[in-house]
């Protein structure tokens, strides 16, 4: 059985994905031009989007990744519990911080996050994510880059997990209710 016999329906496809990276690449050079521009990738979900983003972006960076958990496997609703499970390695003083993420849902995790790294002395911290969820938003915040807007379903696809399953689906799609369901 193909993991795509468990998907419902296809929300973002591979080429509207291919397009709007490209695009929010271009943006993003554009804006960072002679900053000291590092992109943080929030795993795991973000690491299709940042993989593709960073070739996309064609102004020097570097890259750095941190492990936050806020969903258990198994679950799709959020625990409203934020953990750091794995740091950056590289030191944030003076450096434009460009946070790479998933899915911006109820806000929760980044608007921790987004302090906690304040605190480091960075010149700037944004968020660039491939998803946005409004619908959900329980904390203050918003994407400074943004690549679709989605309804409240939990989507899997393109890094997004279901019990760390569908990450390698190349496109966003609605889960079938009955797989979380079993
Ligand atoms: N696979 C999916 N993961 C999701 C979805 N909505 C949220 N999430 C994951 O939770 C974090 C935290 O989101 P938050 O804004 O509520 O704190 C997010 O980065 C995802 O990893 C979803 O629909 N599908
Ligand atoms: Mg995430």
């Amino acid at each position: 059985m193909s993991m795509h016999d468990d998907i419902l329906k296809v929300l973002v496809s591979e080429e509207e994905l291919k397009a709007k990276v490209a695009e929010l690449g271009a943006q993003i050079s554009k804006d960072y031009e002679g900053r000291n521009l590092v992109l943080v990738s929030i795993l795991k979900g973000s690491v299709v989007f940042m993989a593709d983003l960073m070739r996309a972006v064609s102004i020097p960076c570097s890259i750095d990744f941190m492990v936050v958990s806020s969903y258990g496997g198994g679950n799709t609703t959020s625990t409203g519990l934020v953990k750091i499970i794995k740091d950056l390695d590289g030191d944030l003083s003076g450096r434009d911080v460009l946070i790479v993420e998933d899915i911006l849902d109820t806000g929760i995790t980044l608007s921790n996050l987004v302090p906690m790294l304040k605190m480091r002395n960075p010149n700037s911290v944004k968020i660039c994510t491939i998803l946005d969820k409004p619908s959900r938003r329980k904390a203050d915040i918003a994407p400074d880059y943004e690549g679709f807007a989605v309804p409240d379903e939990f989507v899997v696809g393109y890094g997004l997990d279901y019990d760390e399953k569908y990450r390698n689906l190349p496109y966003i799609g609605v889960l079938k209710p009955s797989v979380y369901e079993k």
